[in-house]
């Protein structure tokens, strides 16, 4: 499958962008005539440079506001289309995009439309340009694709077809299956985007909101497939218009651009598959999805790991043993694993670095994550340590790869555990329920498809949460089972304002247990600091649920939350933070899913409290 990018997606000036669409790997590039008209390059010399970096110029867009016009108004816009056809020749493009008219037209009559984009495709012909007609979603006259379709039907010429794109279709709710009754070789042009499902009106949708395939709510594998058998076997294009991408790294939007068309190009290559239909898009398979089923282990990077291994016992957790060759050690319980790393840990109090997953075969989810244009972690082992294949995720935590068999291996390089731990060998806690990883606001979308591409994780649907800091956005992505959740939170743009820079927005690691009164007794017992929850919270607790007086009282008297759906209840609390981190332990009862939202803004500012109140001390 060609790839094709408009350089309206990326920051930066058309030489920026340029560059970074050749690094990232795509295979052309649109030019949006506004990053043209404020260059200092001349087309000629963008030319060069597009030939020079191996990309192909695809499109010059777009041409606006041309048919359903007056005459004397159509003869300016065959003047304004004959200029451009000039300076589409001097950068070596012959495609051209037409926007159904958004503003001038007047007249609301086909015939007329026809005979306007015949009088355009034969003044093209002159210049060997071919014209790709698309339906805006917001066309004074023609807003749909179907149109479209039929005006460039009635039209006839060898040199007009039409141009597709996702948003403008999906946006609407219209049915993409018709767009497979189209001769491919007459659909001109395809762009593609995804958006989030928001109520609003679909011009200001469209031009600040739209996303990569694979970050918002539109089901592009099936547009694809339908896409697919209309026998079209050219370029896919991205047309993202999205605020944020626009000041963001102009090369890591390409490379997430890029990331999400080869994730859908799989994806759809998956769906046809199991049909058995025969296409002449040639569509890549990325190598092999695999459901993780748990996680490894977590790690927490950290100056002092005395503390940090302090609140780990008071939980219960067990000294599993020093690594033999570098300063990290092994805290575990059940199922759970926690590594504390104080390599290259100067200045960080404590930070959730990283974690792993657990797959059946680590080396496809390397070469899956290769695929996928993810950075690899650089890690050093000895020749008789077990090796892991580790990504860099956009928020720059570190994510592994291990099976079973793999964990055998580089839990033995861990020594000199001691005597028999005093606590309960198993331990009270059972496992990593789920990591929560805070986003800058700039990389939520790209860690999005980051984690729902490399780990194959799921979106669920996302939640927001007041705080004293701002509207905190979250989204929970996890698998299949829910053996691996994530939880990520998007931090308030504005949070540098309120917080002084030590005290970022905390990340923690759940770990569940299925007993969490002892749990909360036996770590106050032994000292630990909790997460302090106002009694405000307890009285709304009471009156939201008929709950038993004497389970608040516990509830209230351990700084325990508490929630329940038609599934079950969910008991949790929370350590105080240390650094950047702290650690809740989670109790679900019978089938409760969720991660007690509704305890969230409880959560977010007794944090701020606490925060500050240290501040000042
Ligand atoms: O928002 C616009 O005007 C606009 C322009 C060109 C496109 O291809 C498009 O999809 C939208
Ligand atoms: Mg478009």
């Amino acid at each position: 499958m060609r790839t094709s990018i408009a350089t309206v997606c990326l920051s930066g000036t058309l030489e920026e962008k340029l560059l970074a669409c050749a690094k990232a790997g795509f295979d052309g590039v649109e030019i949006f005539e506004q990053d043209l008209l404020v260059s200092p390059m001349s087309p000629e010399e963008v030319k060069a440079m597009a030939d020079r970096l191996g990309l192909s110029l695809d499109l010059f867009q777009p041409f606006r506001d041309y048919e359903g016009v007056t005459e004397e108004q159509l003869q300016a816009n065959l003047h304004r289309a004959e200029a451009k056809f000039q300076l589409m020749q001097r950068l070596g493009i012959d495609l051209m995009l037409l926007c159904s008219n958004v503003g001038t037209a007047t007249i609301n009559d086909d015939d007329l439309f026809v005979d306007q984009i015949r009088q355009l495709s034969d003044l093209a012909a002159q210049y060997d340009v071919r014209i790709a007609y698309e339906a805006l979603a917001w066309g004074k006259f023609v807003d749909t694709y179907q149109h479209s379709w039929d005006i460039v039907k009635r039209v006839d010429r060898a040199n007009v077809g039409i141009c597709i794109d996702s948003f403008h279709i999906l946006s609407r709710g219209d049915d993409p299956a018709e767009i497979a009754t189209i001769p491919g070789e007459k659909i001109f042009f395809v762009q593609l985007a995804d958006a989030p499902v928001l109520t609003m009106d679909i011009l200001s949708w469209s031009r600040h909101y739209r996303l990569f395939p694979g970050q918002g709510g539109f089901a592009l594998d099936q547009f694809m497939a339908e896409l697919v058998r209309s026998g079209y076997d050219g370029i896919i294009s991205l047309e993202i218009f999205n605020d944020v991408f626009r000041q963001s790294n102009v090369e890591r939007t390409a490379v997430d651009g890029l990331r999400s068309l080869q994730w859908l190009e799989s994806k759809t290559a998956q769906l046809l598959s199991s049909t058995g239909e025969q296409y002449a898009l040639e569509l890549k398979m990325l190598p092999g999805i695999q459901d993780a089923t748990g996680f490894d282990f977590a790690e927490i990077r950290t100056e002092d790991p005395e503390r940090v291994a302090g609140m780990l016992a008071q939980l219960g957790f067990n000294f599993s043993g020093q690594h033999r060759r570098k300063p990290v050690q092994l805290w575990s319980s059940g199922e759970a694993k926690i590594i504390i790393n104080s390599q290259r840990s100067r200045g960080v109090e404590a930070a959730v670095s990283g974690f792993g997953v657990l797959v059946p075969d680590p080396g496809t989810s390397a070469q899956r994550g290769e695929a996928l244009l993810a950075t690899k972690v650089p890690r050093q082992q000895t020749h008789n340590e077990q090796e892991l294949s580790g990504f860099l995720a956009p928020d720059s935590t570190e994510v592994f790869f291990s099976s079973r068999a793999n964990t055998r291996n580089w839990v033995q390089e861990f020594e000199d555990a001691g005597p028999a731990p005093t606590t309960d060998a198993n331990g009270p806690i059972l496992s990593i329920d789920h990591i929560n990883l805070a986003q800058p606001w700039q990389c939520f979308d790209e860690s999005v498809l980051f984690y729902s591409s490399v780990l194959n994780l799921k979106a669920r649907p996302g939640t927001e949460v007041p705080s004293p800091m701002g509207l905190v956005r979250s989204q929970v992505l996890s698998t299949q089972d829910a053996g691996v959740r994530l939880a990520l939170n998007i931090v308030p743009q504005g949070l540098e304002n309120v917080i002084e820079r030590n005290h970022e927005y905390p990340e923690h690691v759940a770990l569940r247990t299925n007993d969490i009164i002892e749990v909360a007794r036996t770590a106050r017992a032994r000292g630990m600091e909790f997460l302090q929850v106002p009694a405000n919270y307890y009285e709304d607790l009471a009156a939201r649920f008929d709950i038993d007086s004497q389970l608040l009282e516990t509830l209230k008297s351990l700084h325990l939350l508490y929630d329940r759906d038609e599934a079950g209840e969910f008991l949790h609390f929370y350590t105080k933070t240390l650094g950047n981190m702290f650690l809740e332990v989670v109790e679900r009862r019978s089938s409760y899913d969720g991660y007690g939202a509704p305890n969230a803004p409880v959560r977010l500012a007794s944090q701020f409290e606490s925060n500050r109140w240290s501040r000042n001390m």
